[in-house]
């Protein structure tokens, strides 16, 4: 019996052999015979560099690659080779803001990201869309939204109403109670994105006031069981977030079958479905409502009923495109996406603004010109009424907020594809060929920056009445950004602006935000984003 076994076990295994060391072969084969060969890591089969990356933040990993070697340089991933590039030369060529742009999209569309963000067809809607047409039949609709009269006024009253909200549990907290200020803020900026995308309040930050344990009794088990599922909801969003890199880091097999690995991932798809299914349930809710209220009754305006309403009899979109491929309505997957995007939206807001609280908070004298600023446009009665023409006027408020992601960016490596050969670096690339423009590096080079690692907002602030940063003037455009650039530039990033400077406003001219633990370092995560993991503090009235 065991001499029948035995041999054919053999087989098995010396098959088995040959097989790896063909693969292994080939690996290298193309590995050496590579088109234009980068210095960068040297990759395994299967793992590409992924292995390396352990025991760092995505960020500090590209960053130390970036020190070893230069500004351009090349790793592999998941599969796909990606070309990191750190100088405004190399990436000018990748911001074109017109159509004619030879890097139109930011991925390419693999098996592997599809599997975690897949709703319907792959890639619909904004963001993770590669496909040019179906990009701009998307992106129409959102930038039509964020340009409709009144909607950034509308936003900074909802920010104030939801800010009064906010304060109101903060008080009943107690001055001198610490908090975790990232939990609140993912909690406010979630709510203004649902009630701005969905036209619906979802209570994220009433919810997590009930959830904290001094609060929860003054509830019946049927409010407890609602609070419960809201917020599920965030965490969910914010584990979906949390995902996002394995799947742009390992391969199919090493995600489906390395132990430890592939628990995680199973946890991840399983977040995915319940995410997935409750954002569905709410685009299949209003399709219902919209479908039920009369047509002699008109439709209130939010950005999904925007998207499900798009060129159909009961469009309340006011533009109306001559381009044919723009004229039909818009499939569950492109709603869905684009809903998803938004809710994604709220949750980066709210990483930058823990960024630059925690900055304020180690800075006195950027909280003190910051607060005096805020006196001069809105005057010491704290509670007069905000506009969005006030928010404008807070140019010392935006330099802070540019300083700070200069120094703590949440975006540090934007990808590019190219969708023709393009010259980079000196060498021709073929079409489809993935970058990565690392900003994380070019913002804080000594080509572009003036004593780069110095906190100082004024570099953003006035620039033209000083010298002192005239090398910033002549690179800025190249060498900064918080919101991309190009024809994908971020769509959000107006409402976004305002929204953090309207909630500055609000917290500054009343109160002091005392960070717990200074001397201890921020605790950040960094995967495809840089997120803030905690940020401990005790809110106090001004003086
Ligand atoms: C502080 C908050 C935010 C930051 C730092 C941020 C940053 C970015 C960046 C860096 C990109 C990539 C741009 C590029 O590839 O050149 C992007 C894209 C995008 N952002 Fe934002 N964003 C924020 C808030 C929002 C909000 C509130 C929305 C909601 C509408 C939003 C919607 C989008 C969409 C839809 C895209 C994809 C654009 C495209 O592919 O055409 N973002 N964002």
């Amino acid at each position: 019996m065991t001499s029948i076994i035995f041999p054919s076990y053999l087989n098995y295994v010396s098959l088995l052999i040959v097989i790896i060391i063909i693969y292994v072969t080939q690996y290298y084969y193309r590995y050496f015979t590579r088109p234009n060969p980068l210095p960068g890591p040297f990759p395994l089969p299967v793992l590409g560099n992924a292995h390396q990356r352990f025991g760092y933040e995505h960020i500090d990993w590209l960053m130390s690659l970036h020190k070893k070697y230069g500004d351009m340089y090349e790793i592999q991933l998941a599969g796909q080779r990606i070309i990191i590039v750190a100088r405004t030369d190399l990436i000018e060529n990748m911001n074109v803001p017109s159509s004619r742009t030879k890097y139109p999209i930011r991925n390419v569309i693999t098996e592997d990201s599809m599997e975690y963000m897949k709703y319907g067809t792959s890639g619909a809607g904004i963001s993770r869309n590669a496909d040019y047409k179906s990009w701009k039949y998307n992106r129409q609709f959102v930038s039509q939204a964020m340009m409709t009269p009144g909607f950034n006024d509308k936003a900074v009253e909802r920010t104030v109403v939801l800010w009064e909200e906010m304060e109101s549990y903060w008080s009943k907290l107690g001055e001198n109670k610490e908090m975790d200020f990232k939990k609140w803020m993912s909690r406010f900026t979630n709510e203004i994105m649902f009630e701005i995308s969905t036209g619906v309040k979802n209570n994220s930050v009433a919810s997590y006031y009930y959830t904290l344990p001094e609060n929860n009794d003054s509830l019946n088990e049927k409010e407890k069981e609602k609070i419960k599922e809201t917020e599920k909801f965030i965490q969910s969003l914010e584990t979906f977030d949390r995902g996002l890199i394995y799947f742009f880091m390992f391969n199919k097999f090493v995600r489906h079958y390395v132990p430890f690995l592939r628990g995680q991932i199973k946890d991840f798809l399983k977040n995915r479905d319940y995410l997935f299914e409750k954002i569905y349930t709410i685009i299949r809710e209003r399709r219902i409502e919209i479908e039920n209220t009369p047509l002699d009754q008109p439709l209130r305006y939010d950005m999904l009923t925007s998207y499900l309403t798009a060129n159909t009899p009961r469009d309340i979109n006011v533009t109306k495109h001559a381009d044919d491929d723009l004229l039909k309505p818009m499939s569950d997957s492109e709603v869905f996406d684009n809903l998803f995007d938004s809710l994604l939206g709220g949750g980066t807001m709210s990483n930058l603004i823990c960024f630059v609280i925690y900055y304020i908070g180690t800075y006195p004298e950027v909280k003190q010109r910051l607060q005096q600023e805020i006196e001069t446009v809105l005057g010491n009665d704290p509670t007069r009424p905000i506009t969005s023409k006030d928010l404008d006027e807070l140019k010392y408020c935006e330099a802070v907020i540019k300083e700070v992601h200069r120094h703590h960016p949440i975006s540090f490596a934007i990808p590019r594809v190219n969708v023709e050969k393009d010259v980079v670096g000196g060498f021709t690339w073929p079409e489809n060929t993935s970058f990565q423009m690392l900003y994380g590096a070019i913002m804080k080079s000594e080509n572009y920056w003036t004593d780069p690692e110095k906190f100082d907002p004024d570099r953003f602030y006035k620039v033209e009445e000083s010298d002192k940063y005239l090398l910033e003037k002549q690179h800025m455009k190249d060498s900064f950004t918080i919101w991309g650039g190009g024809i994908r530039i971020c769509p959000g990033r107006k409402l976004a602006t305002l929204e953090l400077k309207c909630l500055f406003s609000l917290i500054y001219r009343k109160y002091d935000i005392e960070i717990a633990n200074v001397k201890e370092p921020f605790k950040c995560r960094s995967g495809l984003l840089r997120v803030c993991k905690e940020l401990i503090v005790k809110v106090k009235p001004r003086k």
